[in-house]
């Protein structure tokens, strides 16, 4: 069994990486919520950023998970800074924000970086799902799930089961790449 500290302050990331982990993988996760500054940039570089900083004050080996929601109209905006977008203006503001655009299209991107330990250059595996912003739908219990349809399934996150969520979404997607890599160091 390998023992792995997902640094993170949220909830809901946590529930999700712990359902998902434990279809078939011998991956224990244990979980810190601390609060590590964000840097600003892309969302490749605010994840290896935060990761560093996560292995250095727990002082051992780590990962931690970034999740951008990303608009077509606006060039991938706000990408990184969606929690403070979502903070500020709400389900209906981020609806609003596009008012003024033909295209709705949207993509959750989930960034996961692994750290050996401090020092180490953290490793990143990176999950996308494709969608688009739509007014609120369905029960909305984490972050932007109410807002986000998913391509091709015509029901916003927030209006699937936490399976069908699982299936598909961003978190699966760099989760399984996550996995690989793990099960391919140990050998
Ligand atoms: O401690 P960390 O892991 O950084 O947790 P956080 O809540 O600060 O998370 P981020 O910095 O990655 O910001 C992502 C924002 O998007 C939200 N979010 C993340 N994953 C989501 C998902 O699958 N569905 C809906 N909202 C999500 C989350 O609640 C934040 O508001
Ligand atoms: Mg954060």
């Amino acid at each position: 069994m390998q023992r792995l500290v997902f640094v993170t302050g949220n909830a809901g990331k946590l529930r999700e990486v712990k359902a998902i982990l434990l279809q078939g993988t011998p991956i224990e996760i244990t979980s810190q919520a601390l609060d590590i500054p964000e840097v600003q940039g892309s969302t490749q570089e605010v994840a290896r950023e935060k990761c560093r900083r996560a292995a250095d004050l727990i002082g051992g080996p780590c990962i931690t998970e970034d999740t951008a929601l990303c608009f077509k109209a606006l060039n991938g905006l706000p990408g990184p800074y969606i929690k403070y977008f979502l903070t500020e203006l709400g389900h209906d503001g981020l609806n609003k924000m596009l008012a003024g655009f033909d295209t709705k299209d949207a993509w959750a991107l989930c960034t996961f970086a692994y750290s050996a330990g401090p020092g180490t250059e953290p490793v990143l595996f990176e999950g996308r799902t494709d969608g688009r912003i739509v007014p609120a739908r369905g029960t909305a219990n984490f972050g932007w799930d109410a807002v986000f349809e998913a391509e091709g399934t015509g029901r916003t996150y927030a209006e699937m089961t936490p399976e069908d969520k699982n299936g598909l979404s961003h978190r699966y997607r760099a989760l399984a790449k996550l996995k690989e890599y793990l099960a391919s160091a140990n050998q």
